[in-house]
């Protein structure tokens, strides 16, 4: 029987004349990693932006099943709500952090809506009362957790603008896990990482996959997606071209002809990693 926390179901994504995604559909499994690969251009974002209520889709359904059996469509939600009640986060290609708050501060914004509960819209937390002040301690103590996870807890009160690349977007995903999300969707999280930061990278995904989080990866570092990812789907010109194991899809005669159609050193990569 399957288990898919994502069913993406014909969607399609229309801006003016172009077709971005074209009646896509494809699926997500439970606790595992399902990456969206395909060379520049192909519509990946734009699926992501679907997904996470980024833009509203031309057409067609994405249904997100949470644990107990409750059935989400977000193509529905705005995406305030698909974060705050269907659990779905991401983080973007492009590093988007507070670069004047510190580390810890960043996780903390990212906890914004428990605390704003807690606080009885602020009130309660004025006036300190115990409920809120134990809010606030496990936010910190979930942020101070997800810190030392991304081996960032000695620079918990850096700015984060002053980190090095490979924090900031570790200090991302981190930011994104406080939020204790359901479907953690990562746009390309390797971009400019080095081999080593990309093996750390690897293992940290690993390691939130093993505690129970479905993880959708868009990714051009090969070497990531065919090493964690549990399945892959590859897009072309906004439609699917192939999807299976890593190891399938590389060997796949479509996958690189859409690649090399697009950028030979992106094909070579293809065909080369893993062998
Ligand atoms: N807001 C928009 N308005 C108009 N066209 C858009 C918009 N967003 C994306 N597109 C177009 O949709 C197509 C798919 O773009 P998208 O960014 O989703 O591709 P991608 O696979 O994520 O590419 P990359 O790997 O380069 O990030 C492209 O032709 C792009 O120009």
């Amino acid at each position: 029987m399957s288990d898919d926390i994502l069913a993406v179901d014909r969607l399609m994504m229309r801006f003016g004349g172009i077709v971005a995604v074209n009646s896509l559909s494809f699926t997500a499994e439970r606790r595992k990693i399902t990456a969206l690969i395909g060379p520049n251009g192909a519509g990946k974002t734009t699926v992501f932006n679907c997904i996470t209520g980024f833009y509203r889709p031309s057409g067609g359904a994405i249904r997100l099943t949470h644990d107990d059996g409750r059935n989400i469509q977000l193509e529905r939600l705005g995406d305030f709500r698909i974060s705050k009640y269907a659990k779905v986060a991401r983080t973007f290609q492009n590093i988007r952090l507070f670069p004047g708050m510190t580390a810890l501060e960043n996780l903390m914004v990212a906890q914004h809506n428990a605390l704003m509960r807690a606080s009885g819209l602020t009130f309660l937390g004025l006036i300190g009362v115990p409920s809120w002040r134990e809010a606030e301690q496990r936010a910190i103590d979930l942020a101070r957790t997800w810190l030392d996870r991304v081996g960032l807890l000695p620079r918990a009160d850096d700015a984060a603008g002053n980190l090095p690349y490979g924090d900031q977007r570790r200090l991302e995903i981190a930011r994104a896990m406080c939020t204790e999300p359901a479907l953690l969707c990562l746009d390309e999280p390797a971009a400019g990482l080095n081999a080593r930061e990309s093996g750390g990278l690897n293992e940290l995904l690993l390691s939130i996959r093993e505690d129970g989080t479905s993880i959708l990866l868009i990714e051009h570092d090969m070497s990531v997606v065919m090493e964690i990812s549990d399945h892959v789907v590859v897009m072309d010109y906004g439609v699917k071209i192939a999807e299976g194991t890593p190891q399938a899809v590389r060997d796949d005669p479509k996958v690189i002809a859409a690649y090399l159609g697009a950028d030979e050193e992106e094909a070579i990569a293809v065909m080369e990693s893993g062998t």
